[in-house]
């Protein structure tokens, strides 16, 4: 960076990240199929900087007004929308970009406050074929943890979402100390890869979603009481049974697979 940093505005959940070795955990997650890049909250451009290297279209979306005099250090004016993400229709945006045809990959230290309905916007892209995201390690192990498909007890809507349509993987840990300045909480980098041919086609996400909500609304109340406003006796009992589960399970301890069968059975 040729600029000093600005200061960081809390309410934009800014911390710049300063560890070379994360710098380096995301930006080396490059996959070469990709054939265009978004980065989302690039802030002044720590990373920003080595992501404009690829010789791809590259555009950015970045909420605070202070930022594109350091940008464009980096990036064409052009490349710059000054905009709140969470408002913008990525497949429009992505057309009029002229990048929709193209495989996307996008990269955020997400600002941790809209992390999970900017991955919801994303997920829900089928343009955007890898990511590399920073979150708060919290929102991390809700994506990812899945240690023990049977005993697991933290089964939940973004986790069945996140893979249902991506398959993830942990790319390292940020500590407080990697960034400036540093949050209160640890943060954790998940790379993303779109599956080819998800067992819920993207198409049905709305509806899977809504099924998703009813399903965890009451997670550690059995399933029985918890559907039984939602489908019929017979319907419920059927399903239950082509999916391998009891009325009294829990949904927080089930499985992704069982999950989606139950969809599929209920849908
Ligand atoms: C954690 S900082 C990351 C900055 C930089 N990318 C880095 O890694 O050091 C989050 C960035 O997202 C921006 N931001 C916050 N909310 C946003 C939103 N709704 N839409 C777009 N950018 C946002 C902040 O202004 C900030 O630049």
């Amino acid at each position: 960076m040729t600029k000093t940093l600005p200061w960081a505005d809390k309410n934009l959940g800014q911390h710049f990240l300063r560890s070379q070795n994360v710098i380096d955990s995301i930006t080396n997650d490059f996959k070469e199929e990709a054939q265009a890049i978004i980065e989302v909250g690039p802030g002044p451009g720590i990373l920003t900087e080595f992501l404009a290297k690829h010789e791809l279209p590259f555009f950015v979306i970045e909420k605070d007004k202070r930022f594109p005099e350091y940008l464009e250090q980096f990036i064409p004016s052009e490349a710059i929308t000054l905009s709140d993400a969470l408002e913008i229709h990525l497949e429009d945006f992505f057309e009029q970009k002229e990048i929709n045809n193209k495989d996307i990959w996008l990269v955020s230290n997400l600002p941790y406050n809209v992390s999970v309905p900017l991955l919801i916007s994303f997920i829900k892209a089928p343009q955007i074929k890898y990511m590399t995201l920073m979150f708060q390690r919290e929102v991390a192990d809700k994506v990812i943890s899945f240690m023990n498909p049977k005993k697991n007890k933290s089964m939940g809507s973004l986790l069945v979402l996140s893979q249902t349509y991506f398959d993830v993987s942990v790319l390292c840990q940020a500590p407080p100390g990697a960034f400036q300045p540093p949050p209160k909480v640890d943060s954790t980098v998940v790379s993303f890869k779109r599956r080819e041919n998800p067992v819920i086609a993207l198409s049905e996400f709305k509806q899977f979603e809504s099924f998703l909500r009813k399903l965890f609304q009451f997670k550690r109340k059995q399933l029985g009481s918890v559907l039984k406003s939602h489908y019929s006796p017979e319907k419920l009992a059927d399903a239950f049974e082509k999916s391998g589960v009891l009325r009294t399970d829990r949904a927080e301890s089930f499985s992704l697979e069982i999950i989606q069968n139950l969809y599929k059975e209920l849908r």
